[in-house]
């Protein structure tokens, strides 16, 4: 829409400082011209971490501008508002959340231990920007800041993290911004430098013992369902011993799941897929060796979830698929007769046909099992060395090398050495995007992988949404993750690609959400109607993905993701300047 206002009225504006007339002024804007004023500025800013502040002020004042700026250009964009930019952020959170948003605007909801006698009413009370009356929120992304990315324990800090997963359930599912809710546990912290950082946000105390831990999270799932019936948790960023207690406590009773063990294994299992197929004439698909270098939430989670492979696709035996994988932490080989007492999430994978030998160096490990596929988990940056990366290679035609650790300096390589120490042989994914590698001989342009849970959770808790199961279920995820592995078009198959472009997740996205509906009418656990009216009786036809019962599903997930543009113009809602 033209400009109908002056720009002697703008400027008497700007001089006045008449946030009123500057609101109406950029009411009156094409979406395209405010895009174009922002992007102007956040191009002309130097860090990352300030075109991350930036990027935050207009999504606390102008939510409709950022969203169609972050969903427009999303391969700049992504990479300021989550993984790498957003571990910055998150290790200066206190010093820079004030200037995030305008006073009154909350980032996210913070709930501490003192929180525990109010916890319903301080929720019900939480008024994030923007807020309608009427939209209650859908879906939650709670962390307690214990093992924030690959930085460890952030305390309070960690809100940047449930706060970039939201956006992206925004940008790439169209989860309605005014139905998320971003929370950060406040539990303590056992982080040092926070503790005595006098502008620490959080509470100065050590992190709480298990007994006082685990009623806490209990009250706080609890008073969120009792005010939010059908709000979707998603697990976030918890240390692994709690990440797996809490997923085993509440899988079966609570509609949440665990990013980092199921989102990760789901998005790495169909990573992973897609790769077999690119080495299937030199190893036989049954025939992969995986080491996991990292044996925590995310390490564990991704071997469990990789077992489907074998065990769905191919039909073995669980017992024969557990011998294909190998796990190493911070004292080697995971074995059986190790020595130490190890934590009850290895005890699954521990190996007991090491004939008493235990391997400690990466190189030993590698030397013993021979892995076709080498899986970085362990916030470890750079230990996949050029000995590692050649040595892959000896023993490979194609290695298969996924440092998947975040943010980028805790990869365990970077794609270019990768493809220096493999002579361009490698298929490879990382946890946080690297830039395209040029080879100098040829000139030719390789374009790296990003196995990151962000391809699979937008599309996940849309469908489960979407759907309304009462719990997520091994299938539904199981059925995320191979919609993503079939997402790739025959251009991005003959790219070699792991992975759809990103400029294209929202597309992927409702794939992936049609496919868990479909799964969670099949299981009998879908309850919306609409979603039962749509699949029910039909399940048959949708089995194949395709054809025109399948395009109208698709339609259907579409038809319920939120866009920027439903109305060109501002409204209050949206638009902090119509407030003031
Ligand atoms: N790409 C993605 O989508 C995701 C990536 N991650 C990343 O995975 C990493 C690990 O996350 P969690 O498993 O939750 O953390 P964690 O701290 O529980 O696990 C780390 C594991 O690495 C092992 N380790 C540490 N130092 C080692 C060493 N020097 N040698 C061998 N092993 C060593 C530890 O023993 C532990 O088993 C983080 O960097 C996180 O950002 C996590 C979730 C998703
Ligand atoms: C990507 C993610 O969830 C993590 O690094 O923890
Ligand atoms: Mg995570």
């Amino acid at each position: 829409m033209p400009n109908s206002i002056t720009n002697s009225r703008f400027l008497s504006s700007e001089a006045g400082i008449d946030l009123l007339a500057r609101s109406h002024f950029l009411n009156q804007e094409t979406m395209d011209l405010q895009k174009k004023r922002a992007l102007t500025q956040l191009r002309s800013k130097s860090s990352n971490l300030d075109k991350y502040m930036f990027l935050a002020w207009l999504r606390n004042t102008n939510v409709k501008l950022f969203y169609r700026i972050v969903i427009d250009e999303l391969e700049e964009i992504t990479p300021l508002i989550y993984t790498p930019t957003v571990g910055t952020a998150c290790l200066e959170y206190s010093h820079i959340a004030p200037f995030l948003a305008p006073p009154g605007v909350p980032d996210g909801l913070f709930l501490s231990l003192n929180d525990l006698p109010h916890l319903t009413q301080i929720i019900r009370d939480y008024r994030p920007f923007p807020f309608d009356e009427s939209l209650t929120p859908q879906i939650t992304v709670i962390t307690d800041g214990s093992r924030i990315l690959g930085l460890g324990d952030l305390g309070v800090n960690g809100m940047g993290i449930p706060v970039g997963k939201l956006q992206l359930y925004t940008a790439a599912a169209g989860i309605d911004p005014r139905r998320t809710l971003p929370i950060t546990l406040d539990t303590g912290t056992n982080n040092e430098k926070n503790l005595n950082d006098e502008l620490y946000l959080g509470s100065r105390r050590k992190r709480a013992e298990d007994d006082e831990f685990y009623p806490f999270v209990d009250a706080v799932i609890k008073s969120l369902h009792d005010v939010y019936p059908n709000l979707l948790i998603q697990f976030e960023d918890f240390s692994s011993e709690h990440a797996f207690d809490l997923l085993e406590k509440y899988r079966d009773n609570t509609f949440c799941f665990n990013d980092d063990i199921q989102g990760t294994g789901a998005v790495i299992l169909s990573g992973f897929m897609n790769a077999v197929h690119l080495v299937e004439n030199d190893v036989p698909p049954t025939e992969h060796r995986l080491l996991f270098f990292g044996a925590g939430s995310a390490g564990v989670g991704v071997a469990k979830q990789l077992l489907d492979f074998f065990i769905r696709e191919h039909d073995m035996d669980e017992e024969i698929a557990k011998k294909r994988v190998w796990l190493v932490d911070s004292r080697g080989l995971v074995t059986k007769d190790r020595g130490d007492k190890l934590a009850k999430h290895k005890i699954y994978f521990a190996r007991d046909d090491n004939e008493g030998k235990q391997y400690k160096s990466l190189m030993d490990v590698i030397n013993y099992v021979k892995p076709t596929a080498l899986i970085g988990l362990s916030s470890q940056g750079g230990v996949f060395s050029a000995n590692v990366i050649e040595r892959m290679a000896e023993l490979n035609k194609r290695p298969i090398i996924f440092p998947l650790s975040n943010p980028s300096v805790n990869a365990e390589c970077t794609f270019e050495q990768a493809m220096i120490h493999s002579n361009n042989r490698v298929i490879f994914a990382s946890g946080t995007g690297f830039p395209r590698y040029t080879d100098p001989q040829t000139g030719k342009v390789h374009v790296p992988g990003q196995g990151n849970n962000m391809y699979i959770f937008p599309g996940l808790g849309l469908g489960a949404i979407l759907a309304r199961p009462p719990i997520i279920t091994d299938r539904q995820i199981f059925a995320a993750s191979s919609a993503l592995a079939r997402s790739l078009t025959d251009e991005e198959r003959s790219q070699e690609l792991l992975y759809p472009s990103i400029t294209r997740i929202r597309s992927v996205s409702a794939e992936i959400a049609a496919a868990v509906m479909v799964e969670a009418v099949r299981e009998g656990f879908a309850r919306d109607p609409e979603a039962l009216k749509l699949c029910r009786g039909h399940l048959n036809e949708l089995k194949n993905f395709k054809g025109p019962r399948w395009h109208s599903l698709i339609k259907y997930v579409q038809g319920h993701m939120w866009d920027p543009n439903t109305n060109d113009l501002m409204d209050e809602n949206y638009f902090l300047g119509s407030r003031i």
